[in-house]
């Protein structure tokens, strides 16, 4: 566990390791303090003269407390810099994971690790941590001291206090697991939460509201029996250290008074004794408080490094194959095409495979319909040109270079993605068109925008450009959104464009202007299209039907309808069909 912390503090140690020597420094001046008074008492009793001693004491006191206060912000200061680099840190490792391992989480439960986790870990990390060796090293400073004076009663005393400190160590253990089930719970909560509010319409619409509120108190009284059994645990922790610290006590006063009685100890040992227990009271509690505050940071850490352990894009290597990679030629094939794809294998899970051996070219400047029947693997497809997973074996090129001869960035600039529910970011419609091209000028905006009919609505909003597109873009409709995510695709001046049915959310008049706008778009650019609207098949140069995970026929739309029994189907069979073709 406190090796998992070390590894945490990470750029953090010097900082760290400074407010631990100035905790440690401040409390060897605390230690000295009951030295400080046996002295003075010892003077009073010898009748010596007071003002050395008294002056020593003085000193001691206020050294300690000055060092203490600096130390105390250093250790803050430390703390806020660990849980900015933290949080940092998680987040952009976060950004960049691969899509496989992401695709296993829940969104809200990654939101809680980058918040919640960081700051349960922070406080374990550098408070925690500085006061257990503290608090350590004023006990064993005690200790010795005290050992020095009378070894016979430090022993009984350290008898009494190790039988606490394995009851206590027993509770700390114990912690540490309900830790876990605590942390998981609020991620859960935080889950489901996003959950509720990412679709709150959709709750509402179902009526789902009291299931969605009795699913999170769930889950909330799952964290709350998680704490409870933690502070019943924790609660027991300061008496049981309380209870060993005035056992402690009762000796010193019994047997010491004896020895003293003996002539076995001075007056003055007896209180440097007494004060060293009652030092001893404050660190011992914090130190067996202090074990247990880590132990309830177990979970944060567990589940932080289960962040950090996530595969990151830049971590896999950029080639085709399941397992070893294979370099592709590194060489440079004439571009005769602008997406080239051969025999492409891939599934989500091994031994289930949704692409078995996938080929096909997009000419430059041509416009290629992708069609095929629900689940066919047609958004898969897309998902391997836009490399966010990487193919069991098979190659893609764009413009003749192969995927494994550029960087995902480099890669990626080439290609603009039109996706099926077309996200919209929170900020402005600006925001929005600038994404894939921060520099691109008004001008542009206004063209792309224009693209896909928008000008004339854009310039009758009082904010123009600068108007909220609202959560997800919720202020908008759903083709204003489509429209948007073309635009914002089109103005990073991509390659190739992959569209996934863009027509979708269209109106019949939207829908005809952005089939012409296609048209003029392959100028530009190559474009791949996922098709289920009749208009953007018929569009189309090439018609390529998906099926079984294969390019299972190819050519233009009045061939397939000719030759083609499936295609027939696909398109004519089921007009309103499930991903049959629609005519609009
Ligand atoms: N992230 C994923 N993890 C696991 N399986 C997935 C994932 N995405 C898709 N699949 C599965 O892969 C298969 C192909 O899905 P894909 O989305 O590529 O089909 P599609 O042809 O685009 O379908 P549609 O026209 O309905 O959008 C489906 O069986 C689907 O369940």
């Amino acid at each position: 566990m406190l090796r998992q912390l070390w590894t945490l503090t990470r750029g953090q140690r010097r900082p760290l390791v400074a407010a631990l020597l100035l905790t440690l420094i401040a409390a060897a001046v605390g230690v000295a303090q009951p030295l400080a008074a046996k002295g003075v008492v010892d003077a009073l009793t010898a009748h010596r003269p007071l003002l050395g001693p008294v002056a020593v004491l003085v000193l001691v006191l206020l050294a300690q407390a000055v060092i203490g206060a600096f130390a105390a912000f250093l250790l803050e200061r430390t703390g806020e810099r660990f849980v900015l680099g933290m949080r940092t840190g998680l987040v952009s490792h976060l950004l960049r994971i691969q899509m496989r391992a992401f695709d296993q989480l829940r969104v809200g439960d990654l939101m809680a690790r980058a918040s919640t986790d960081v700051a349960a870990l922070r406080e374990a990390l550098t408070h925690v941590s500085v006061q257990i060796a503290t608090n350590l090293c004023v006990a064993l400073g005690s200790l010795v001291a005290m050992f020095v004076m009378d070894p016979v009663l430090m022993l009984l005393i350290l008898g009494v206090l190790l039988t606490a400190g394995l009851v206590i160590n027993g509770l700390s253990a114990r912690i540490g697991r309900v830790s876990m089930t605590l942390q998981t719970a609020v991620g859960a909560i935080s889950a489901g939460l996003e959950r509720a509010l990412s679709a709150l319409r959709t709750v509402r619409a179902n009526r789902a509201e009291q299931r969605e509120i009795d699913h999170l108190a769930a889950l909330s009284h799952r964290a709350y029996d998680a704490a409870v059994h933690s502070a019943r645990l924790t609660a027991v922790i300061a008496p049981a250290a309380q209870l060993a610290i005035n056992a402690a006590f009762v000796l010193i006063l019994l047997v010491g008074a004896a020895r003293v009685d003996q002539g076995a100890l001075s007056l003055g040992a007896l209180v440097a004794m007494l004060l060293y227990a009652t030092q001893l009271a404050g660190p011992l509690t914090e130190l067996m408080a202090g074990i247990a505050s880590v132990n309830r940071a177990k979970g944060a850490t567990e589940r932080i490094q289960e962040v950090y352990a996530l595969p990151t894009e830049d971590s896999g290597v950029p080639t085709a194959g399941r397992g070893t990679p294979r370099r592709q030629p590194a060489h440079r094939a004439p571009s005769t095409a602008s997406l080239e794809i051969r025999d492409l294998r891939f599934g989500y899970s091994p031994g289930t495979p949704v692409l078995r051996g996938l080929s096909l070219t997009v000419p430059p400047h041509a416009l290629v319909a992708l069609v095929g029947p629900s689940g066919a693997g047609k958004s898969t497809a897309f998902a391997l040109v836009n490399r966010f997973y990487e193919p069991w074996s098979g190659s893609i090129r764009i413009d003749g270079r192969p995927a494994t001869d550029m960087g995902l960035k480099e890669w990626r600039s080439h290609i603009g993605w039109v996706e099926q529910d077309c996200p919209i970011l929170h900020g402005t419609l600006r925001d929005n068109l600038r994404y894939a091209a921060p520099d691109a000028t008004d001008d542009r905006l206004w063209q792309a925008l224009d693209l896909v009919n928008l000008t004339h609505k854009v310039r009758r909003l009082p904010a123009g450009l600068d108007s909220e597109v609202g959560e997800r873009g919720a202020r908008l409709s759903s083709g204003e959104r489509q429209r948007i995510a073309i635009a914002r695709a089109v103005l990073a001046r991509p390659r190739l464009l992959l569209m996934d049915e863009p027509t979708a959310h269209l109106d019949p008049a939207n829908e005809a202007a952005l089939t012409v706008n296609m048209h003029d778009l392959r100028q530009e650019c190559a474009l791949l299209v996922i098709a289920h609207r009749m208009s953007t098949i018929e569009a189309a140069d090439t018609v390529v039907m998906l099926a079984n995970g294969t390019a299972h026929a190819t050519g233009t739309y009045a061939e397939l309808l000719r030759t083609h029994p499936g295609f027939q189907r696909l398109v004519g069979g089921h007009p309103a069909g499930v991903n049959g073709a629609r005519r609009s």
